[in-house]
């Protein structure tokens, strides 16, 4: 199979419920798929059996990633930052962790791309909602991952900070990378196709 993520008949259920049924998409590098719908549809519920943490409950999901860079980042609704680190050592903790020793040396040009720059030796937890969903941004962009899983990215985020996620998902587009935004505001992403999810009757 190609590098890419394809779905066939997918559904999930969640609480004994089906969330969705009979999905299917594929995914290639440089594409990207925003997920639309409204509350309780099963946008994050996609999102999650992507990164594997949730097991589909029919159908299937195939990845084929590349050697050389981490298969998938996500980006949830909770950053996953320690609250009691300054911000650069909780992503750089992250780094590590994502066993890439470039990783490490991207935090810093991460952070810069999302305009926390000045804030590095901040402890996470005096972050304001829309710095800490940066943060998780820049936690991504330093993964240097070939699938970027993207939960409601554009949360708390002012104008001048979705302007600069768009360019940085369109950047990691162009080298290569994919995308799945998980959104219910609106983002301008290039060639990008949109799955609307419509719940189950
Ligand atoms: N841990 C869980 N246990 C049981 N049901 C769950 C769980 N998490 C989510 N659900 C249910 O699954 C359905 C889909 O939830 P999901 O969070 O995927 O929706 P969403 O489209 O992302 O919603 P929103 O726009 O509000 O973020 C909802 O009906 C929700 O109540």
């Amino acid at each position: 199979m190609s590098v890419g993520l394809v779905a066939t008949g997918l559904g999930a259920r969640r609480g004994g419920r089906t969330v969705f049924a009979d999905l299917s998409f594929s995914l290639h590098p440089g594409e990207a798929l925003l997920v639309t719908g409204p509350n309780g549809v099963g946008k994050s519920t996609l999102i999650r059996l992507c990164a594997g943490l949730l097991q589909p409950a029919a159908g299937t999901l195939d990845y084929t990633a590349t050697p050389d860079r981490p298969p998938v980042a996500l980006l949830a609704e909770a950053a996953a930052l320690d609250g009691e680190l300054p911000l650069g050592e909780a992503l750089r903790f992250w780094a590590r962790l994502d066993g890439r020793a470039d990783a490490i040396d991207r935090v810093a040009t991460a952070l810069a791309e999302v305009d926390l720059a000045a804030l590095s030796t901040v402890p996470v937890r005096l972050l304001s909602t829309g710095q800490r969903r940066r943060a998780a941004l820049a936690r991504v962009v330093a993964s240097g991952a070939l699938l970027w899983l993207l939960d409601e990215p554009a949360n708390g985020l002012d104008a001048a900070a979705t302007a600069r996620l768009e360019v940085l998902v369109e950047r990691h587009l162009e080298q290569g990378g994919m995308a799945i935004v998980a959104t219910h505001l609106p983002l301008r992403l290039p060639g990008m196709r949109t799955l609307a999810l419509g719940g189950v009757a």
